[in-house]
């Protein structure tokens, strides 16, 4: 993609798309820039992957076709306000911030200007993320063309209308942490029998990983893979009906409905 392309903000997420960019480039590096907040971090994004950074919002946004906006939801309205006079009717903003809607980014950028909203999750820092897209009515193909190769650059994406944004969240952006909980749970219970907590971590990780990666490359329902697991009076049934005995499925998606339900709130 020949464009010039702005990352605001390089904590967990801008790192990451920074990272998938900067891999995915085969011309010159010089066509990204980053802003981040402190000196420090500047330096060190500059030197592990070799672009300019700056601590000047305006000075990384200029003359970019593309900037993303990867800072704290709550910084949005006061970052956009911050860049407006230092781009033009074309460039393309992209947020990744939960409840943060095309609706008031139009109120501060007008309608007219290319917006995409984007929710992505934190294996894009291994290019595994998951990023639901959504653009608003000002943003030509090309613009969203351009968004799908960004986020593929970290990861899979889905085209989704702003409305399904809200179950993108609960079910693969901010859902991530109820993997991590499960695998360490799953690794407690592996050291409460005596494997130590490395041994215990790696078995369950490279389970959750391998599961996914089965499901994903077989064509069968997860249900019948579940069954698959196990046999008459074994082990694996008897932890099937003690979850559910536990409501191991309902607390999971009540747990994703919450995350929906408070992205629906903050987009109020
Ligand atoms: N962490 C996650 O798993 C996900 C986060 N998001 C969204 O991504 C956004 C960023 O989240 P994280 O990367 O986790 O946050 P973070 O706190 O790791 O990174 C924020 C970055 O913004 C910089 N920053 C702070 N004030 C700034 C300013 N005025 N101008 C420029 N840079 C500034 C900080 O120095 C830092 O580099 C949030 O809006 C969040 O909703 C979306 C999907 C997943
Ligand atoms: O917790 C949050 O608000 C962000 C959105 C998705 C993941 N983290």
């Amino acid at each position: 993609m020949d464009k010039k392309i702005a990352v605001i903000g390089t904590g967990n997420m801008g790192k990451a798309i920074i990272q998938g960019l900067v891999s995915h480039s085969n011309d010159s590096l010089n066509s990204i820039t980053a802003s981040t907040r402190t000196d420090q971090e500047a330096q060190n994004i500059q030197e592990e992957f070799g672009i300019n950074v700056f601590t000047n919002n305006q000075l990384a946004a200029k003359n970019s076709d593309i900037i993303i906006l990867a800072v704290k939801p709550y910084l949005l309205e006061e970052v956009i306000t911050e860049i407006i006079p230092i781009i033009s009717q074309h460039t393309l903003i992209i947020s990744i911030a939960a409840g943060f809607t095309i609706g008031q980014a139009e109120e501060l950028l007008g309608g007219n200007q290319p917006f995409i909203r984007a929710m992505p999750n934190l294996a894009a820092q291994v290019g595994e993320s998951m990023t639901g897209i959504v653009e608003n009515s000002s943003c030509s193909d090309t613009d969203i063309n351009d968004a799908i190769i960004i986020f593929n650059a970290i990861g899979r994406t889905e085209m989704v209308t702003e409305d399904l944004l809200h179950a993108v969240i609960g079910v693969s952006g901010s859902s991530p942490t109820l993997v991590f909980m499960l695998i360490q749970a799953m690794a407690d219970s592996g050291v409460a029998n005596g494997l130590t907590r490395e041994q215990s971590l790696k078995l369950a990780t490279q389970m959750v990983k391998g599961c996914a990666t089965y499901l994903e490359q077989s064509d069968t329902h997860p249900e019948k893979l579940k069954d698959n697991v196990c046999t008459p009076g074994g082990t694996s049934i008897q932890m099937v009906l003690e979850a559910e005995k536990q409501n191991y499925r309902h607390t999971i998606q009540s747990a994703i409905q919450a995350g929906i339900d408070k992205s629906k709130e903050l987009s109020k």
